[in-house]
Protein backbone atom coordinates (compact mmCIF):
# COMPACT_ATOMS: atom_id res chain seq x y z
CA UNK A 1 0.00 0.00 0.00
CA UNK A 2 1.24 3.75 -1.23
CA UNK A 3 2.32 5.53 1.99
CA UNK A 4 0.30 8.67 1.32
CA UNK A 5 -2.94 9.71 -1.15
CA UNK A 6 -4.07 12.41 -3.25
CA UNK A 7 -7.64 14.12 -2.85
CA UNK A 8 -8.90 16.59 -5.58
CA UNK A 9 -11.05 19.09 -3.95
CA UNK A 10 -13.28 20.24 -7.01
CA UNK A 11 -15.52 23.60 -5.77
CA UNK A 12 -18.22 24.84 -8.25
CA UNK A 13 -21.69 25.49 -9.02
CA UNK A 14 -23.62 22.59 -8.32
CA UNK A 15 -25.14 22.69 -11.90
CA UNK A 16 -21.98 21.59 -12.69
CA UNK A 17 -21.44 19.31 -10.50
CA UNK A 18 -22.36 15.82 -12.34
CA UNK A 19 -20.12 16.83 -15.40
CA UNK A 20 -17.29 16.94 -12.66
CA UNK A 21 -17.74 13.51 -11.21
CA UNK A 22 -17.77 12.41 -14.66
CA UNK A 23 -14.61 13.65 -15.78
CA UNK A 24 -13.18 12.63 -12.75
CA UNK A 25 -14.09 8.78 -12.65
CA UNK A 26 -12.96 8.82 -16.65
CA UNK A 27 -9.62 10.40 -15.34
CA UNK A 28 -8.77 7.40 -12.89
CA UNK A 29 -10.00 8.64 -9.38
CA UNK A 30 -10.35 5.78 -7.08
CA UNK A 31 -13.35 7.15 -4.88
CA UNK A 32 -15.35 10.57 -5.15
CA UNK A 33 -17.11 12.23 -2.40
CA UNK A 34 -19.66 14.98 -3.52
CA UNK A 35 -20.81 17.43 -0.97
CA UNK A 36 -24.60 18.99 -2.13
CA UNK A 37 -27.57 20.23 -0.47
CA UNK A 38 -28.94 16.68 -2.08
CA UNK A 39 -27.35 14.64 0.71
CA UNK A 40 -26.83 15.23 4.44
CA UNK A 41 -23.28 16.77 5.44
CA UNK A 42 -21.20 14.70 7.84
CA UNK A 43 -21.11 16.47 10.87
CA UNK A 44 -16.81 17.97 10.83
CA UNK A 45 -16.62 18.58 7.33
CA UNK A 46 -16.80 21.66 5.36
CA UNK A 47 -20.52 22.16 3.41
CA UNK A 48 -20.63 24.09 -0.07
CA UNK A 49 -21.31 27.53 -0.29
CA UNK A 50 -25.07 28.07 -1.38
CA UNK A 51 -25.64 27.03 -5.11
CA UNK A 52 -22.32 25.45 -4.90
CA UNK A 53 -21.16 21.42 -4.76
CA UNK A 54 -17.70 20.31 -3.18
CA UNK A 55 -16.73 17.54 -5.44
CA UNK A 56 -13.56 15.44 -3.90
CA UNK A 57 -11.74 12.70 -5.74
CA UNK A 58 -9.22 10.38 -4.32
CA UNK A 59 -6.10 9.10 -6.12
CA UNK A 60 -3.16 7.25 -5.18
CA UNK A 61 -0.69 8.19 -7.94
CA UNK A 62 0.44 12.48 -8.35
CA UNK A 63 0.55 12.21 -12.31
CA UNK A 64 -2.65 10.88 -12.38
CA UNK A 65 -4.26 13.24 -9.90
CA UNK A 66 -2.58 16.28 -11.44
CA UNK A 67 -3.60 15.60 -15.04
CA UNK A 68 -7.30 14.93 -13.84
CA UNK A 69 -6.59 18.64 -11.88
CA UNK A 70 -5.38 19.78 -15.46
CA UNK A 71 -8.48 18.57 -17.51
CA UNK A 72 -10.91 20.44 -14.73
CA UNK A 73 -9.13 23.59 -14.86
CA UNK A 74 -9.64 23.42 -18.22
CA UNK A 75 -13.18 22.01 -18.85
CA UNK A 76 -14.34 24.22 -15.88
CA UNK A 77 -11.79 27.50 -15.27
CA UNK A 78 -14.29 28.75 -12.87
CA UNK A 79 -14.15 25.99 -10.27
CA UNK A 80 -11.69 26.44 -7.41
CA UNK A 81 -9.17 23.33 -7.14
CA UNK A 82 -7.16 22.06 -4.54
CA UNK A 83 -4.92 18.97 -4.44
CA UNK A 84 -3.77 17.28 -1.39
CA UNK A 85 -1.30 14.64 -0.39
CA UNK A 86 -2.64 13.00 3.31
CA UNK A 87 -0.79 9.88 4.67
CA UNK A 88 -2.20 6.71 3.92
CA UNK A 89 -4.66 5.39 7.17
CA UNK A 90 -4.42 1.84 7.72
CA UNK A 91 -7.99 1.29 7.97
CA UNK A 92 -7.56 -2.62 8.05
CA UNK A 93 -5.50 -2.11 11.66
CA UNK A 94 -7.05 1.53 13.09
CA UNK A 95 -10.25 -0.57 14.43
CA UNK A 96 -7.63 -2.30 16.72
CA UNK A 97 -7.15 0.56 19.21
CA UNK A 98 -11.03 0.49 19.47
CA UNK A 99 -11.12 -2.64 21.22
CA UNK A 100 -10.58 -2.35 25.17
CA UNK A 101 -9.00 -5.53 26.63
CA UNK A 102 -10.78 -5.79 30.53
CA UNK A 103 -9.57 -6.83 33.90
CA UNK A 104 -12.06 -8.31 36.03
CA UNK A 105 -11.54 -9.98 39.22
CA UNK A 106 -8.99 -12.73 38.43
CA UNK A 107 -9.82 -12.79 34.37
CA UNK A 108 -8.49 -10.57 31.89
CA UNK A 109 -9.81 -11.05 28.72
CA UNK A 110 -7.83 -8.97 25.78
CA UNK A 111 -7.38 -8.97 21.68
CA UNK A 112 -4.61 -10.92 20.54
CA UNK A 113 -2.67 -8.08 19.75
CA UNK A 114 -2.84 -7.04 24.15
CA UNK A 115 -1.62 -9.57 25.17
CA UNK A 116 1.50 -8.61 25.86
CA UNK A 117 -0.29 -6.15 28.49
CA UNK A 118 -2.15 -8.54 30.22
CA UNK A 119 -1.21 -8.25 34.09
CA UNK A 120 0.57 -10.58 35.89
CA UNK A 121 -0.93 -13.60 37.87
CA UNK A 122 -3.79 -12.99 35.22
CA UNK A 123 -6.19 -15.79 33.90
CA UNK A 124 -6.33 -14.72 30.60
CA UNK A 125 -8.84 -14.95 27.78
CA UNK A 126 -7.76 -14.08 24.46
CA UNK A 127 -10.66 -13.29 22.68
CA UNK A 128 -10.19 -12.11 18.46
CA UNK A 129 -13.22 -9.82 18.01
CA UNK A 130 -15.30 -11.06 14.61
CA UNK A 131 -19.01 -11.65 14.16
CA UNK A 132 -20.06 -12.72 17.77
CA UNK A 133 -20.66 -10.61 20.44
CA UNK A 134 -18.61 -11.04 23.77
CA UNK A 135 -14.90 -9.36 23.63
CA UNK A 136 -14.80 -8.45 27.53
CA UNK A 137 -14.84 -4.73 27.20
CA UNK A 138 -19.19 -4.41 27.19
CA UNK A 139 -20.46 -3.33 30.25
CA UNK A 140 -23.14 -6.76 30.35
CA UNK A 141 -20.23 -9.04 29.86
CA UNK A 142 -18.19 -7.43 32.07
CA UNK A 143 -20.85 -7.63 35.18
CA UNK A 144 -21.28 -11.25 34.00
CA UNK A 145 -17.22 -11.71 34.12
CA UNK A 146 -17.22 -10.41 37.54
CA UNK A 147 -20.52 -12.94 39.05
CA UNK A 148 -18.58 -15.71 36.92
CA UNK A 149 -15.07 -15.04 39.01
CA UNK A 150 -16.99 -14.46 42.30
CA UNK A 151 -19.50 -17.83 41.76
CA UNK A 152 -16.30 -20.11 40.81
CA UNK A 153 -14.11 -18.79 43.80
CA UNK A 154 -16.44 -20.47 46.17
CA UNK A 155 -17.53 -23.62 44.47
CA UNK A 156 -14.59 -25.11 42.55
CA UNK A 157 -15.99 -27.35 40.17
CA UNK A 158 -19.09 -26.29 39.55
CA UNK A 159 -21.04 -27.16 36.28
CA UNK A 160 -21.75 -24.11 34.19
CA UNK A 161 -24.34 -23.25 31.61
CA UNK A 162 -23.86 -20.62 29.49
CA UNK A 163 -26.92 -19.52 27.35
CA UNK A 164 -26.21 -17.19 24.71
CA UNK A 165 -22.60 -17.77 24.77
CA UNK A 166 -21.51 -14.81 21.55
CA UNK A 167 -17.93 -15.73 21.46
CA UNK A 168 -18.24 -17.95 24.41
CA UNK A 169 -16.20 -15.41 26.69
CA UNK A 170 -18.74 -16.68 30.08
CA UNK A 171 -17.78 -20.44 29.57
CA UNK A 172 -14.28 -20.24 28.88
CA UNK A 173 -13.63 -18.26 31.71
CA UNK A 174 -15.58 -20.46 33.85
CA UNK A 175 -13.74 -23.38 32.73
CA UNK A 176 -10.46 -21.86 33.15
CA UNK A 177 -11.52 -20.53 37.04
CA UNK A 178 -12.29 -24.50 37.70
CA UNK A 179 -15.69 -24.76 36.50
CA UNK A 180 -16.64 -28.70 35.73
CA UNK A 181 -18.87 -29.77 33.24
CA UNK A 182 -19.69 -26.51 30.93
CA UNK A 183 -22.47 -26.03 28.33
CA UNK A 184 -22.29 -22.96 26.31
CA UNK A 185 -25.63 -22.64 23.33
CA UNK A 186 -26.19 -19.78 21.15
CA UNK A 187 -28.92 -20.06 18.50
CA UNK A 188 -26.70 -18.04 16.14
CA UNK A 189 -24.58 -20.40 13.92
CA UNK A 190 -21.61 -18.17 13.65
CA UNK A 191 -21.44 -17.67 17.20
CA UNK A 192 -21.37 -21.41 17.79
CA UNK A 193 -18.53 -21.36 15.23
CA UNK A 194 -16.51 -18.77 16.69
CA UNK A 195 -17.15 -20.02 20.29
CA UNK A 196 -15.80 -23.50 19.39
CA UNK A 197 -12.35 -21.55 17.57
CA UNK A 198 -11.99 -19.21 20.92
CA UNK A 199 -12.54 -22.75 23.15
CA UNK A 200 -9.74 -24.22 20.96
CA UNK A 201 -7.61 -20.59 21.33
CA UNK A 202 -7.88 -21.14 24.83
CA UNK A 203 -7.06 -24.10 26.09
CA UNK A 204 -10.88 -25.12 26.90
CA UNK A 205 -11.72 -28.02 24.29
CA UNK A 206 -13.53 -29.58 26.65
CA UNK A 207 -16.46 -26.84 27.06
CA UNK A 208 -19.97 -28.15 25.34
CA UNK A 209 -20.60 -25.57 22.61
CA UNK A 210 -23.64 -26.13 20.70
CA UNK A 211 -26.58 -24.70 18.76
CA UNK A 212 -28.94 -26.98 20.45
CA UNK A 213 -31.92 -25.47 22.21
CA UNK A 214 -32.40 -25.48 26.04
CA UNK A 215 -34.85 -28.46 25.46
CA UNK A 216 -32.33 -30.66 24.36
CA UNK A 217 -29.32 -29.74 26.71
CA UNK A 218 -29.39 -32.58 29.49
CA UNK A 219 -29.14 -31.99 33.03
CA UNK A 220 -28.84 -29.04 35.32
CA UNK A 221 -26.04 -26.73 36.61
CA UNK A 222 -25.05 -25.07 39.61
CA UNK A 223 -24.55 -21.59 37.70
CA UNK A 224 -26.22 -20.84 34.93
CA UNK A 225 -25.32 -17.30 33.18
CA UNK A 226 -27.37 -15.61 30.44
CA UNK A 227 -26.56 -12.62 29.00
CA UNK A 228 -29.12 -12.11 26.44
CA UNK A 229 -31.86 -9.38 26.18
CA UNK A 230 -34.54 -8.78 28.39
CA UNK A 231 -37.76 -9.97 26.51
CA UNK A 232 -35.60 -12.96 25.54
CA UNK A 233 -34.53 -14.03 29.12
CA UNK A 234 -38.44 -13.31 30.17
CA UNK A 235 -39.57 -15.80 27.04
CA UNK A 236 -37.29 -18.22 27.90
CA UNK A 237 -38.01 -18.08 32.03
CA UNK A 238 -39.31 -21.65 32.00
CA UNK A 239 -36.46 -23.32 30.69
CA UNK A 240 -33.79 -21.61 32.06
CA UNK A 241 -35.45 -21.97 35.63
CA UNK A 242 -35.42 -25.32 34.61
CA UNK A 243 -31.42 -25.77 33.82
CA UNK A 244 -30.81 -23.98 37.14
CA UNK A 245 -29.34 -26.29 39.93
CA UNK A 246 -28.57 -23.46 42.41
CA UNK A 247 -27.65 -19.72 40.72
CA UNK A 248 -28.48 -17.88 38.05
CA UNK A 249 -26.63 -15.07 36.81
CA UNK A 250 -28.76 -12.85 34.07
CA UNK A 251 -27.77 -10.06 32.21
CA UNK A 252 -28.28 -7.52 29.16
CA UNK A 253 -31.16 -6.13 31.02
CA UNK A 254 -31.92 -1.83 31.19
CA UNK A 255 -32.32 -0.61 34.61
CA UNK A 256 -36.18 0.02 33.88
CA UNK A 257 -36.45 -3.59 32.85
CA UNK A 258 -35.27 -4.97 35.58
CA UNK A 259 -38.25 -5.30 37.70
CA UNK A 260 -40.57 -7.19 34.62
CA UNK A 261 -37.67 -9.79 34.29
CA UNK A 262 -37.20 -10.32 38.09
CA UNK A 263 -40.63 -10.97 38.41
CA UNK A 264 -40.59 -14.01 35.63
CA UNK A 265 -38.26 -15.28 37.63
CA UNK A 266 -39.35 -14.76 41.38
CA UNK A 267 -42.69 -16.40 39.77
CA UNK A 268 -41.05 -19.47 39.13
CA UNK A 269 -39.57 -19.84 42.31
CA UNK A 270 -36.50 -18.28 42.18
CA UNK A 271 -35.24 -15.95 45.27
CA UNK A 272 -33.47 -12.56 44.38
CA UNK A 273 -30.24 -11.82 45.34
CA UNK A 274 -28.11 -8.69 45.51
CA UNK A 275 -27.49 -7.72 42.09
CA UNK A 276 -25.03 -5.23 40.43
CA UNK A 277 -24.90 -1.96 38.32
CA UNK A 278 -22.75 -0.49 35.33
CA UNK A 279 -24.00 2.34 33.89
CA UNK A 280 -27.43 1.82 32.25
CA UNK A 281 -27.13 -2.35 32.46
CA UNK A 282 -28.03 -4.14 35.61
CA UNK A 283 -26.75 -7.72 36.82
CA UNK A 284 -29.59 -9.70 38.02
CA UNK A 285 -28.70 -12.91 40.26
CA UNK A 286 -31.05 -15.19 41.98
CA UNK A 287 -30.80 -18.38 43.52
CA UNK A 288 -32.90 -21.52 43.70
C1 LIG B 1 -25.34 -10.13 24.44
S1 LIG B 1 -24.71 -11.54 23.65
C2 LIG B 1 -23.83 -12.27 25.00
C3 LIG B 1 -22.56 -12.95 24.60
C4 LIG B 1 -21.70 -13.43 25.75
N1 LIG B 1 -22.39 -14.43 26.54
C5 LIG B 1 -21.31 -12.28 26.65
O1 LIG B 1 -21.71 -12.28 27.81
O2 LIG B 1 -20.59 -11.38 26.19
C6 LIG B 1 -26.18 -12.50 23.51
C7 LIG B 1 -26.04 -13.79 22.74
O3 LIG B 1 -27.25 -14.52 22.87
C8 LIG B 1 -27.58 -15.15 21.66
N2 LIG B 1 -29.03 -15.39 21.69
C9 LIG B 1 -30.04 -14.51 21.48
N3 LIG B 1 -31.23 -15.11 21.62
C10 LIG B 1 -30.98 -16.41 21.95
C11 LIG B 1 -31.80 -17.55 22.24
N4 LIG B 1 -33.13 -17.47 22.22
N5 LIG B 1 -31.19 -18.72 22.52
C12 LIG B 1 -29.85 -18.80 22.53
N6 LIG B 1 -29.01 -17.77 22.29
C13 LIG B 1 -29.57 -16.59 21.99
C14 LIG B 1 -27.09 -14.18 20.61
O4 LIG B 1 -26.86 -14.85 19.39
C15 LIG B 1 -25.83 -13.62 21.25
O5 LIG B 1 -24.69 -14.35 20.84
Amino acid sequence: MSQTYLSLTVELPEEASEAVQDLLHESGALGLEVRDREGPIMPGVRAPNPGEAIVIAYFDERDTAEAALDEVKESHPDAKLTLDEQPQQDWSNEWKSLIKSVHVGRLWVGPPWDKANAPAGTVQLIIEPKMAFGTGDHPTTALCLAAVDAYMAEHPGASVLDVGTGTGVLAIAAKKLGAGRTVATDNDPISVELAQENQTENGTPDIEVSGKELTQVEGTFDLVLANILANTLIELAPLIVAKTKDRLVLAGVLSHQREDVEAAYRNLGLTVLPGATQGEWVRIELKR
